[in-house]
């Protein structure tokens, strides 16, 4: 192995340090603690351990955190009106309704009705054309994330070739947004791209978010490349009934080719709830009118 380890455990843990210390001084500006309310519908076990991770890492940070479980066969009708009791509520600078939500509620719409300014997220429409046209809004946690390790490693990404694998609009688009952004030459690629790893081949970035195990090899990689693994697999162990945790990059054979790469556990994922921390105490200062310097988070 050759490839350096971007340690994305250690990276938010940083973060969410510098968003404790800016959360300490909105407590004392605004006389009340900044606060984010997280809405889990149904048992999803997955969602389960990731909702109670939300709300354990933003006390530790110094924040509020307000908890709504609904069961699984909660109406779209109900889950609307709490959105809309929550969008009301001035204690709460921040909205996340985990997903997936049960097959019978409507994404999109539930999305759409919390207050933009509220969505931390960063999945409203309003946010994604925010994204999308430069103008201050909220950015979708993991692509961040991933968009910090990236610059940490590699400084400026100005001018580098960059593939992400996957149009999702949770990871794939906004990522090639915000890569964009960053003046990198982006292609988007997916399950109906010929020739995948000719297309991977040329990239000094490369970003799989394609939800398929290991499926990026490394002769498929330009030798050198910064491997960005947004997969989160639990695949069949060795040992009888159990099972592992693999991203969408085959991580033996990438990190003899690549020249830095993000491990699965410990890479990209810890970055989705540190920068959910970040994006809650940035909307918490701008809903309150309490001004701060962003870029030092
Ligand atoms: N409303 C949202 N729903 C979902 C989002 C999101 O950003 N907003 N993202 C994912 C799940 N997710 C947070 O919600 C998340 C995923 C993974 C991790 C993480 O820390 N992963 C660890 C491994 C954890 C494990 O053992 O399973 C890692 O990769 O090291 C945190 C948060 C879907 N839903």
């Amino acid at each position: 192995m050759s490839a350096q380890i971007i340690d994305g455990k250690a990276f938010a843990a940083a973060l969410r340090e510098r968003v404790a210390g800016v959360a300490a001084s909105f407590e004392a500006a605004a006389g009340r603690k900044a606060g984010l309310a997280v809405v889990l519908v149904g048992e999803d076990p997955a969602s389960q351990v990731y909702v109670r991770n939300k709300h354990k890492q933003t006390i530790a940070c110094g924040m509020e955190s307000f908890e709504h479980k609904l069961p699984a066969e909660t109406s779209e009708a109900n889950l609307l009106a709490l959105v809309e009791q929550l969008n009301a509520d001035p204690a709460v600078d921040g909205i996340l309704v985990q997903l997936p939500l049960p097959s019978h509620m409507d994404e999109q719409k539930v999305i759409a009705t919390i207050n933009p300014d509220k969505d931390v997220d960063g999945f409203h429409v309003v946010n994604v054309g925010r994204l999308a046209t430069g103008a201050r809004g909220f950015v979708p946690c993991t692509p961040l994330g991933c968009v910090m390790l990236l610059k940490d490693k590699l400084g400026s990404l100005s001018g580098l070739d960059a593939v992400v694998i996957g149009r999702s609009n949770i990871v794939g688009k906004p990522m090639a947004q915000l890569l964009l952004a960053e003046s990198c030459t982006v292609t988007v690629a997916h399950s109906r791209t010929k020739d995948l790893p000719g297309v991977v081949r040329r990239a000094d970035i490369v970003v799989a978010a394609v939800g398929r195990p290991e499926m990026v090899k490394g002769d498929w990689l330009k030798p050198g490349a910064t491997v960005i693994d947004v997969g989160i697999n639990r695949v069949p162990a060795a040992e009888e009934g159990k099972t592992r945790l693999v991203g969408d990059v085959d991580f033996a054979s990438a990190s003899d080719v690549a020249g830095a790469i993000t491990p699965v556990p410990g890479g990209v994922g810890p970055m989705t709830i540190a920068v959910l921390l970040r994006n809650t105490i940035v909307a918490a200062h701008r809903n309150a009118g309490v001004a701060f310097d962003e870029t030092t988070l």
